[in-house]
């Protein structure tokens, strides 16, 4: 995917499909919260953000789930506003004691995986008793990954690039409600 240029973020709206509306979003997110209700019943968890695109996802997730709930975040970017993946840049690490806990992992995508996969490996690390992973999106392609799959995942898209529901395109339009992607060759 070749890098784009704008002189406007509107321009990168407009050069872009809707993939899924807000009410499709809402039956993912609703889909995934039974299957990890489901799967912790009454158990705390230490539910930790990937920062910053799991920033509506987390929350989304959050607020439709029963059991006692510790919310805290990381900040991890293999991307850093580019369309094209690079080395993992760990800048903040978790405020919480992962000691024994179980922890769920929560970002907007997996794509390659090398993201969540270093993440996981960093709580197990620091003692976490389970790590699981849940996503909002799952790209589709034939590209190894790293890892193993996320447990939970809220829908698969084709291999393009896609923003909104907390994804950016070049910092912009995380705040969407629908999830878009760009136009293809772009
Ligand atoms: O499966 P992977 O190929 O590793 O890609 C997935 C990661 O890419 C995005 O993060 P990004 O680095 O763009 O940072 P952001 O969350 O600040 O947008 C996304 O939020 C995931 O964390
Ligand atoms: N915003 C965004 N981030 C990604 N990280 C890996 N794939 C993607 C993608 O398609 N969109």
């Amino acid at each position: 995917m070749s890098e784009i240029s704008f002189s406007d973020p509107r321009e990168l709206l407009e050069q872009s499909d809707l993939i899924a509306g807000r009410d499709e979003i809402g039956q993912a997110l609703d889909r995934m919260a039974v299957e990890i209700n489901a799967h912790y019943g009454d158990s705390d968890i230490i539910l930790l953000a990937v920062m910053t695109g799991a920033i509506l996802p987390a929350t989304w997730i959050a607020t439709r789930l029963n059991m006692p709930l510790r919310m805290d975040f990381v900040h991890a970017t293999r991307y850093s506003g580019q369309t094209q993946g690079g080395e993992l840049d760990f800048r903040v690490p978790p405020r919480l004691n992962l000691q024994d806990q179980h922890v769920l992992v929560v970002d907007d995508i997996y794509d390659v995986g090398l993201t969540l996969e270093l993440i996981e490996r960093y709580c197990l690390a620091r003692g976490a008793r389970s790590v699981n992973s849940a996503v909002l999106v799952r790209k589709q392609h034939g590209r190894e990954t790293a890892g193993e799959l996320p447990r939970f995942i809220g829908m698969d898209v084709d291999d393009r690039y896609v923003f909104g529901c907390g994804m950016d395109v070049h910092e912009h339009w995380r705040h969407l409600t629908e999830l878009r992607a760009l136009e293809e060759g772009e």
